[in-house]
Protein backbone atom coordinates (compact mmCIF):
# COMPACT_ATOMS: atom_id res chain seq x y z
CA UNK A 1 0.00 0.00 0.00
CA UNK A 2 1.44 3.72 -0.83
CA UNK A 3 1.92 6.14 2.25
CA UNK A 4 0.61 9.08 0.08
CA UNK A 5 -1.64 8.72 -2.98
CA UNK A 6 -2.44 12.79 -4.43
CA UNK A 7 -4.90 12.46 -7.06
CA UNK A 8 -6.28 15.48 -9.37
CA UNK A 9 -5.75 17.61 -6.54
CA UNK A 10 -6.68 21.61 -7.37
CA UNK A 11 -6.05 24.51 -5.10
CA UNK A 12 -5.89 28.05 -5.12
CA UNK A 13 -4.37 30.77 -3.19
CA UNK A 14 -5.04 34.78 -4.17
CA UNK A 15 -4.11 34.34 -7.64
CA UNK A 16 -1.75 31.39 -7.85
CA UNK A 17 -3.29 27.97 -8.83
CA UNK A 18 -1.81 24.60 -8.32
CA UNK A 19 -2.94 21.45 -10.33
CA UNK A 20 -4.18 19.28 -11.42
CA UNK A 21 -1.55 17.60 -10.18
CA UNK A 22 -1.14 13.15 -8.69
CA UNK A 23 1.79 12.37 -6.78
CA UNK A 24 2.20 8.61 -5.01
CA UNK A 25 4.79 8.19 -2.69
CA UNK A 26 5.59 4.45 -1.29
CA UNK A 27 6.09 2.96 2.06
CA UNK A 28 9.31 3.73 3.65
CA UNK A 29 9.96 6.11 1.02
CA UNK A 30 11.71 9.47 1.25
CA UNK A 31 10.61 12.18 -1.09
CA UNK A 32 12.26 15.06 -1.58
CA UNK A 33 9.95 18.03 -4.01
CA UNK A 34 12.24 21.02 -4.93
CA UNK A 35 11.39 24.05 -7.52
CA UNK A 36 12.12 27.47 -7.46
CA UNK A 37 10.62 29.54 -5.35
CA UNK A 38 6.67 30.63 -5.53
CA UNK A 39 6.39 27.30 -7.70
CA UNK A 40 3.50 25.88 -5.09
CA UNK A 41 5.34 23.57 -2.90
CA UNK A 42 4.27 25.08 0.41
CA UNK A 43 0.83 24.95 -0.07
CA UNK A 44 0.74 21.38 -1.52
CA UNK A 45 2.31 20.29 2.13
CA UNK A 46 -0.36 22.26 3.50
CA UNK A 47 -2.92 20.67 1.37
CA UNK A 48 -1.66 16.70 2.71
CA UNK A 49 -2.00 18.46 6.14
CA UNK A 50 -5.27 19.94 6.09
CA UNK A 51 -4.08 23.49 6.27
CA UNK A 52 -5.23 24.58 3.08
CA UNK A 53 -8.68 24.11 1.15
CA UNK A 54 -8.37 21.98 -2.16
CA UNK A 55 -11.07 22.87 -4.88
CA UNK A 56 -10.88 19.29 -5.98
CA UNK A 57 -9.07 15.97 -5.73
CA UNK A 58 -8.77 13.41 -3.17
CA UNK A 59 -5.70 12.57 -0.87
CA UNK A 60 -4.85 9.64 0.46
CA UNK A 61 -2.71 8.31 3.41
CA UNK A 62 -1.76 4.66 3.82
CA UNK A 63 -5.25 3.53 1.95
CA UNK A 64 -7.63 6.06 4.00
CA UNK A 65 -9.29 8.77 2.33
CA UNK A 66 -8.19 11.83 4.83
CA UNK A 67 -9.84 15.03 2.18
CA UNK A 68 -12.35 15.91 4.15
CA UNK A 69 -10.09 15.22 7.49
CA UNK A 70 -9.48 17.85 10.73
CA UNK A 71 -5.30 17.81 10.25
CA UNK A 72 -5.34 16.31 13.62
CA UNK A 73 -6.60 12.94 12.64
CA UNK A 74 -4.74 13.12 9.99
CA UNK A 75 -1.87 10.88 11.20
CA UNK A 76 0.94 13.78 9.91
CA UNK A 77 3.58 14.59 11.53
CA UNK A 78 4.46 18.46 10.20
CA UNK A 79 7.80 20.52 10.32
CA UNK A 80 6.60 24.02 9.30
CA UNK A 81 9.23 26.22 7.24
CA UNK A 82 10.43 28.14 10.49
CA UNK A 83 10.15 25.14 12.80
CA UNK A 84 7.19 26.91 14.63
CA UNK A 85 8.46 26.11 17.87
CA UNK A 86 7.15 27.79 21.13
CA UNK A 87 9.95 30.02 22.52
CA UNK A 88 8.26 30.22 26.27
CA UNK A 89 8.14 26.36 26.35
CA UNK A 90 11.25 24.42 27.58
CA UNK A 91 12.00 21.71 24.49
CA UNK A 92 10.43 19.02 26.18
CA UNK A 93 7.40 20.71 27.32
CA UNK A 94 7.50 21.75 23.06
CA UNK A 95 7.85 18.24 21.92
CA UNK A 96 5.21 16.38 24.40
CA UNK A 97 2.92 19.24 23.33
CA UNK A 98 0.96 17.43 20.56
CA UNK A 99 0.11 14.41 23.10
CA UNK A 100 -0.66 16.85 25.89
CA UNK A 101 -2.93 18.78 23.60
CA UNK A 102 -4.88 14.71 22.99
CA UNK A 103 -5.52 13.93 26.66
CA UNK A 104 -2.14 13.17 27.53
CA UNK A 105 -0.54 13.61 31.44
CA UNK A 106 2.97 15.10 31.63
CA UNK A 107 4.16 11.87 32.01
CA UNK A 108 2.40 9.49 30.14
CA UNK A 109 3.82 12.12 27.48
CA UNK A 110 7.15 11.91 28.46
CA UNK A 111 6.85 8.24 28.25
CA UNK A 112 5.31 8.36 25.07
CA UNK A 113 8.00 10.51 23.46
CA UNK A 114 11.40 8.84 25.43
CA UNK A 115 12.22 6.50 21.96
CA UNK A 116 12.28 9.91 20.09
CA UNK A 117 14.09 11.73 22.71
CA UNK A 118 16.39 9.58 22.56
CA UNK A 119 17.08 8.63 19.11
CA UNK A 120 17.80 12.25 18.63
CA UNK A 121 20.03 12.44 21.02
CA UNK A 122 17.73 14.55 22.51
CA UNK A 123 18.02 13.93 26.39
CA UNK A 124 20.50 16.58 27.64
CA UNK A 125 18.74 19.61 26.34
CA UNK A 126 15.10 18.38 27.21
CA UNK A 127 15.16 21.40 30.65
CA UNK A 128 16.79 24.15 27.84
CA UNK A 129 14.80 27.12 26.75
CA UNK A 130 14.22 27.41 23.17
CA UNK A 131 16.26 30.53 23.11
CA UNK A 132 19.27 29.24 23.86
CA UNK A 133 19.30 26.50 21.17
CA UNK A 134 21.80 26.54 17.80
CA UNK A 135 19.45 26.24 14.66
CA UNK A 136 20.64 22.53 14.30
CA UNK A 137 19.37 22.19 17.80
CA UNK A 138 15.88 23.73 17.21
CA UNK A 139 15.49 21.59 14.19
CA UNK A 140 15.96 18.16 15.87
CA UNK A 141 13.14 19.42 18.35
CA UNK A 142 10.97 20.58 16.07
CA UNK A 143 11.44 16.97 13.89
CA UNK A 144 11.10 15.47 17.58
CA UNK A 145 7.84 16.67 17.82
CA UNK A 146 6.60 16.39 14.39
CA UNK A 147 7.45 12.77 15.86
CA UNK A 148 5.47 12.33 19.42
CA UNK A 149 2.64 11.40 17.38
CA UNK A 150 3.65 8.74 15.80
CA UNK A 151 2.80 10.24 12.57
CA UNK A 152 1.94 7.77 9.43
CA UNK A 153 3.68 10.24 6.75
CA UNK A 154 6.67 13.09 7.47
CA UNK A 155 6.18 16.38 6.37
CA UNK A 156 9.14 18.49 6.23
CA UNK A 157 9.08 22.15 4.58
CA UNK A 158 12.69 23.57 3.79
CA UNK A 159 13.60 22.02 7.64
CA UNK A 160 17.47 22.66 6.92
CA UNK A 161 17.26 25.71 5.11
CA UNK A 162 19.04 27.93 7.89
CA UNK A 163 21.73 25.72 8.57
CA UNK A 164 25.69 25.92 7.08
CA UNK A 165 26.95 23.15 4.81
CA UNK A 166 28.29 20.76 7.60
CA UNK A 167 25.04 21.41 10.24
CA UNK A 168 22.95 20.72 7.45
CA UNK A 169 24.72 17.23 6.52
CA UNK A 170 25.14 16.37 9.89
CA UNK A 171 20.79 16.73 10.41
CA UNK A 172 20.27 14.78 6.87
CA UNK A 173 21.95 12.00 8.33
CA UNK A 174 20.37 12.07 11.36
CA UNK A 175 17.34 12.63 8.95
CA UNK A 176 17.59 9.61 7.18
CA UNK A 177 18.82 7.65 10.20
CA UNK A 178 15.06 8.27 12.16
CA UNK A 179 13.28 7.87 8.67
CA UNK A 180 14.66 4.30 8.25
CA UNK A 181 14.11 3.40 11.95
CA UNK A 182 10.50 4.65 12.02
CA UNK A 183 10.39 3.08 8.17
CA UNK A 184 8.27 6.59 7.60
CA UNK A 185 7.55 7.88 4.21
CA UNK A 186 8.37 11.56 4.29
CA UNK A 187 7.61 14.48 2.15
CA UNK A 188 10.64 17.01 2.29
CA UNK A 189 10.78 19.82 0.32
CA UNK A 190 14.30 21.61 -0.03
CA UNK A 191 16.60 24.15 -2.14
CA UNK A 192 19.68 21.84 -1.90
CA UNK A 193 20.73 19.63 -5.08
CA UNK A 194 23.32 18.13 -2.02
CA UNK A 195 20.18 17.48 0.31
CA UNK A 196 18.33 15.85 -1.99
CA UNK A 197 20.78 13.70 -3.27
CA UNK A 198 21.71 12.80 0.35
CA UNK A 199 18.08 11.74 1.80
CA UNK A 200 15.80 10.83 -1.47
CA UNK A 201 14.56 7.88 -2.48
CA UNK A 202 12.36 10.00 -5.19
CA UNK A 203 12.37 13.30 -6.77
CA UNK A 204 10.01 15.93 -7.67
CA UNK A 205 10.21 19.12 -9.39
CA UNK A 206 7.22 21.71 -9.25
CA UNK A 207 7.23 24.57 -11.39
CA UNK A 208 4.21 27.53 -11.60
CA UNK A 209 1.78 25.55 -9.64
CA UNK A 210 2.51 21.96 -11.59
CA UNK A 211 4.23 18.72 -10.83
CA UNK A 212 6.47 18.93 -14.03
CA UNK A 213 8.56 16.13 -13.32
CA UNK A 214 8.68 12.90 -11.00
CA UNK A 215 11.85 10.23 -10.31
CA UNK A 216 15.17 9.43 -9.48
CA UNK A 217 17.13 12.69 -8.69
CA UNK A 218 20.19 11.47 -11.22
CA UNK A 219 17.59 10.40 -14.03
CA UNK A 220 16.26 14.02 -13.84
CA UNK A 221 19.33 15.45 -13.87
CA UNK A 222 20.71 13.49 -17.21
CA UNK A 223 17.26 13.01 -19.13
CA UNK A 224 15.06 16.38 -18.02
CA UNK A 225 14.04 18.04 -21.00
CA UNK A 226 12.39 20.67 -19.31
CA UNK A 227 13.92 23.83 -19.36
CA UNK A 228 12.65 25.00 -15.69
CA UNK A 229 14.79 21.36 -14.29
CA UNK A 230 17.91 22.51 -16.51
CA UNK A 231 17.13 26.38 -14.84
CA UNK A 232 16.93 24.93 -11.52
CA UNK A 233 19.85 22.37 -11.77
CA UNK A 234 22.05 24.76 -13.94
CA UNK A 235 22.58 22.27 -16.00
CA UNK A 236 24.10 22.70 -19.69
CA UNK A 237 25.11 26.61 -18.07
CA UNK A 238 21.47 27.47 -17.93
CA UNK A 239 21.42 29.90 -14.53
CA UNK A 240 18.34 30.25 -12.20
N1 LIG B 1 -2.55 32.86 1.46
C1 LIG B 1 -2.09 33.26 0.28
N2 LIG B 1 -2.66 34.28 -0.38
C2 LIG B 1 -2.20 34.69 -1.60
N3 LIG B 1 -1.19 34.08 -2.24
C3 LIG B 1 -0.58 33.04 -1.62
C4 LIG B 1 -0.99 32.57 -0.34
N4 LIG B 1 -0.21 31.52 0.01
C5 LIG B 1 0.66 31.35 -1.01
N5 LIG B 1 0.44 32.27 -1.98
C6 LIG B 1 1.19 32.41 -3.24
O1 LIG B 1 1.24 31.12 -3.87
C7 LIG B 1 2.49 30.96 -4.52
C8 LIG B 1 3.13 29.66 -4.08
O2 LIG B 1 3.48 29.76 -2.69
P1 LIG B 1 4.29 28.63 -1.92
O3 LIG B 1 4.49 29.13 -0.54
O4 LIG B 1 3.60 27.33 -2.09
O5 LIG B 1 5.67 28.61 -2.72
P2 LIG B 1 6.95 27.70 -2.49
O6 LIG B 1 7.21 26.93 -3.73
O7 LIG B 1 6.81 26.93 -1.22
O8 LIG B 1 8.07 28.83 -2.33
P3 LIG B 1 9.38 28.89 -1.38
O9 LIG B 1 10.34 27.90 -1.97
O10 LIG B 1 9.85 30.31 -1.55
O11 LIG B 1 8.95 28.59 0.02
C9 LIG B 1 3.32 32.19 -4.19
O12 LIG B 1 3.27 33.08 -5.29
C10 LIG B 1 2.63 32.78 -2.99
O13 LIG B 1 2.79 34.19 -2.93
Amino acid sequence: MNALEIKDLSMRAGLFSVGKLSLTIGEGEYFTLMGHTGSGKSLLLKAVCGLARIETGRIRIHGEDVTELEPRFRGVGYVPQDGGLFPHLSVQRNIVFPLIVRGLSFDQAAAETAEVVETLGLTPLLDRAIRGLSGGERQKVALARALACRPRLLILDEPLCSLDEPARYEICTELCRVQKRFNLATLHVCHSRAEAEQVSDGVGVMHGGQLIETGVLKEILEESGHEAVQRLFNINGATL
